[in-house]
């Protein structure tokens, strides 16, 4: 039997308040609870990192922040603001932007086009502007590539401007769908494994792009990610989900030292091996 002991855990050292207030989240599918009475508080301008074995439930956390699914139980606050019924483009719109697992580019626009996409949700000019072709459609089309200039130019990516996404490399895909999340000027931007499938060097250029989005655009940023020398180098503070449930929370060190969580992650198979590398990593 898995523990469920939580201990609260300091707060980030220099954090005042929260960007992001989870309280009780859960999520039902039938008689499944995917996630259950979640409680995380995220301070603003950190990295901060949700992990967990496999099927934990934190892709159906990212999933209820992001409005894509509505939860069974408790409430979502950016900024002070509830988000619970509010469409992912709202959620968009109201600062939080997302990454996913799979990589999610359109495959026949290029670099540039696949930004302006992602500026749309925060483009003026509507459906009719863009038919009869007005100038608030030229001044918004205007505006949206030179967004997408500005942003390909942030993540390193100039070179690749009008080359069709799908084919640039495998880990320049990957900052290209950051580039296109951050087009939409978040306050928090959600990271869904961002390096999954990246070799040491990508990750390494990963790692330095997402403190640079931290310290540089000022905007907070949360991750999952299974890479665990990542996640115990680049954040700040650490979730743990087990089953849906928040099993530990606090500073990676303590993270990494508590039982439960040791637990959880040698009770499975591959994702104990993983835990198992970081354990070694770190003598
Ligand atoms: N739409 C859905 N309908 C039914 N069950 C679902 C749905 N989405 C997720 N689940 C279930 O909820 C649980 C949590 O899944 P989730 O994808 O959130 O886990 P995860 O921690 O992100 O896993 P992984 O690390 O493998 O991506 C799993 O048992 C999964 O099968």
């Amino acid at each position: 039997m898995i523990k469920t002991t939580v201990h609260p855990g300091p707060a980030v050292p220099g954090s005042t308040s929260s960007i992001l207030e989870v309280d009780g989240l859960t999520k039902e599918f039938g008689g499944l609870t995917a996630v259950n009475a979640v409680t995380m508080h995220v301070p603003k301008r950190s990295i901060v990192s949700v992990i967990g074995p496999n099927g934990a439930g934190k892709t159906t956390f990212f999933n209820m922040i992001t409005g894509i699914y509505a939860p069974t139980h408790g409430s979502i606050r950016l900024d002070g603001r509830e988000l619970v019924g509010l469409r992912p483009d709202q959620v968009t719109e109201a600062g939080i932007a997302r990454t996913f697992q799979n990589i999610r580019l359109f495959s026949s626009m290029t670099s540039e086009e696949n930004i302006m996409v992602g500026r749309n949700a925060r483009l003026k000019s509507t459906f009719v502007d863009a038919v009869l072709r007005t100038r608030r459609f030229h001044e918004s089309e205007h505006e949206a590539r030179e967004a997408a200039r500005i942003m390909l130019d942030f993540v390193g990516l100039s070179r690749w401007r009008n080359e069709i996404a799908t084919n640039l490399p495998y880990g320049d895909q990957r900052k290209l769908e950051i580039a296109r999340a951050l087009a939409t000027t978040p306050q928090l931007i959600l990271l869904d494994e961002p390096a999954a499938g990246m070799n040491p060097r990508e990750t390494e250029d990963l790692k330095a792009l997402i403190r640079r989005i931290r310290d540089e655009l000022g905007v907070t940023v949360c991750l999952i990610e299974h890479d665990m020398r990542l996640v115990m180098t680049l954040s700040e503070y650490i979730t743990v989900l087990d089953y849906g449930t928040k099993i530990s929370e606090g500073l990676p060190h303590q993270v990494r030292n508590d039982p439960a969580v040791m637990e959880a992650y040698l009770g499975r198979g591959a994702a104990a091996g993983e835990y198992g590398k970081e354990e070694r990593a770190n003598g």
